[in-house]
C-alpha cells in the first residue's frame, strides 16, 4: 500500500549523526525513532556476522533487521505510521568485514590494512512501511594512500575511528588518506543519497 503523505515525513530509525545531516542536505523531513529508550525492547540488533557471511548479504541483513525492529516498535507504541528508514555500512577488503574498532590496537590494525590499497564501503538502505519492506545498497571503491605508522597512530589517537566502520571517517581527517573513490560519497559517509531518495519515492515519499 503506497504511503499516502500525511505530512511527508518518515522515521529515520539511527543513532549516526551522519545520516541526520545527510539526510537534511536533501530536505528530507524526519523526525528520529530512538530504538534504545524503548523500555519494552531495550536491545538493539545485533551487528554481528555470521561465520564466513558474504559482506554483501550482511550488510543487507543487518539494515533490513534494523528496520523490521524498528517497524515493531513503533507498531508497538502507536505513534502515526510513517516509512521507517534505517541503514548499516560496513567497509570490506580481501573478503573481510571491518566494523568499528573496538579500541586503539584495532583501529591501527584496520587501518594498516586499509593503507595503500583499495577497498569497499557497502551500506545497504532499508524503508519499512505497512506490508512494504524496500531496500538498496550502494558499494563504493576507495584508495588510500600509504600510510606511514605515524599518521595511522595520529589519527588512532583522535576520537574520529571509534564510531565509524573501517575505522575511519571520509568526511574528517581521513579525507586525507583518499587517493580516489568510485561510487558514493554520501554513502560511503553512511548513506547513499541519490539511492536514498529514489527508494524514499518508491515509498511514496514525495521527494
Ligand atoms: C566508512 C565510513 C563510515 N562512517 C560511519 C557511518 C555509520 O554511522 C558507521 C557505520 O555504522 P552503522 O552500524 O552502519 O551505523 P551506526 O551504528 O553509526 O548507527 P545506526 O546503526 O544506529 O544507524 O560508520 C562514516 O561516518 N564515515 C565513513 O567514511
Amino acid at each position: 500500500m503506497p504511503y499516502k503523505p500525511l505530512d511527508n515525513k518518515i522515521y529515520l530509525a539511527s543513532k549516526s549523526p551522519r545520516r541526520r545531516e545527510l539526510l537534511r542536505q536533501v530536505g528530507v523531513d524526519f523526525e528520529l525513532l530512538s530504538l534504545r529508550s524503548d523500555p519494552a525492547r531495550g536491545v538493539d540488533v545485533s551487528e554481528e556476522a555470521y561465520p564466513n557471511e558474504d559482506p554483501l548479504a550482511y550488510v543487507a541483513r543487518v539494515a533490513n533487521e534494523k528496520g523490521a525492529f524498528a517497524w515493531n516498535v513503533l507498531q508497538m507504541r502507536r505513534h502515526p505510521l510513517r516509512p521507517v528508514l534505517t541503514a548499516d555500512t560496513t567497509v570490506t577488503i580481501d573478503g573481510l568485514i571491518l566494523g568499528k574498532p573496538e579500541n586503539h590496537e584495532e583501529a591501527v590494525e584496520m587501518l594498516g590494512r586499509l593503507s595503500g590499497r583499495t577497498h569497499q564501503v557497502l551500506t545497504s538502505v532499508a524503508v519499512h512501511y505497512t506490508d512494504m519492506a524496500l531496500q538498496v545498497t550502494q558499494v563504493s571503491d576507495v584508495r588510500f594512500a600509504k600510510l606511514s605508522p605515524d599518521a595511522i597512530k595520529a589519527y588512532c589517537a583522535t576520537p574520529e575511528p571509534y564510531d565509524k566502520a573501517g575505522g575511519y571517517g571520509i568526511q574528517g581527517l581521513a579525507a586525507l588518506f583518499v587517493e580516489h573513490i568510485e561510487g558514493s560519497h554520501s554513502g560511503i559517509m553512511g548513506l547513499p543519497l541519490f539511492e536514498t531518495a529514489n527508494l524514499l519515492r518508491k515509498a511514496g515519499v514525495p521527494l
